[in-house]
């Protein structure tokens, strides 16, 4: 299947719409690959708003690792979305605190590999960077194409391609962090944006909601409706779109 990273391909997609801005921006998640989704097999039946809870021994022993408690008492409040804060400082904060220290890559009902949390995330707390490495449309046009091909296999049937700006792709194919392992929801738990710092981009996800240990962090990629071909989706959010474009 195909990434969309063209510019006619690609949905304008602004997420500041979400959180209460007109500001208007052009970023997106740059991946398109059909996926006959998986069963359910090692997750528990009860869903919290379209998020997915991991079998509770495995995110005991998260806890474990981690030393976190379950619940959000004694947490440092944040922000509420609707209310203007500043990006720059929460993206502050969450390099000084390690913020990533917290999630967990595991199997995901939703497609292959998740990302999870073992701690409570407050609503409108920077959960995750989406790191990797800074590449113009052509590079990513050349690379597309090498990933896609069956010379690099283990890339072939996922892309981590995410668009920042017009000219711009963050590609964490080979060099990346571990939110490329955010999957797409009809209903998420985070809210993609792009911020400015030190005159650099920076892909940063935003908490839209309270988000409880076990969850797994999705975002909504916005694909773009007029690609050929339908992608179906697998979030099982109540409101799920059936197809992610
Ligand atoms: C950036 S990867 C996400 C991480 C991926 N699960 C992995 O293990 O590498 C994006 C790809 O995951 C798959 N994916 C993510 N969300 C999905 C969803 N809701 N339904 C179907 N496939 C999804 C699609 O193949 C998509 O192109």
């Amino acid at each position: 299947m195909l990434h969309t990273i063209e510019p006619r391909c690609l949905f304008i997609y602004d997420p500041l719409d979400e959180i209460g801005s007109q500001e208007r921006k052009e970023f997106t998640c740059a991946r398109v690959e059909g996926y006959k989704g998986r069963r359910w097999d090692g997750f528990q039946n009860n869903q919290c708003q379209g998020g997915c809870l991991v079998p509770e021994e495995q995110l005991n022993a998260w806890i474990h690792i981690n030393g976190q408690k379950l619940c959000s008492q004694g947490l440092p409040k944040f922000p509420d979305l609707d209310i203007e804060h500043d990006c720059r400082k929460e993206y502050a904060r969450y390099k000084q605190a390690k913020g990533w220290k917290h999630l967990v890559v595991y199997k995901s009902r939703i497609h292959a590999l998740g990302l999870y949390t073992s701690r409570f995330i407050s609503r409108g707390e920077m959960v995750v960077e989406y790191i990797g490495e800074i590449v113009g449309l052509r590079v990513a046009d050349k690379r597309e194409k090498e990933y896609q091909s069956g010379r690099k296999l283990q890339y072939k049937s996922a892309c981590y391609f995410f668009r920042i700006d017009k000219e711009h792709i963050i590609d964490a194919t080979r060099k990346g962090g571990i939110a490329r392992f955010v999957n797409h929801s009809c209903l998420p738990n985070c809210v993609a944006k792009v911020i400015t710092v030190r005159h650099e981009k920076k892909v940063v996800f935003l908490a839209e909601r309270d988000i409880f240990p076990g969850e797994e962090i999705t975002y909504d990629y916005h694909f773009n409706h007029e690609d050929e071909g339908k992608i179906p989706c697998y979030c099982y959010s109540k409101n799920c779109r059936r197809y992610m474009n």
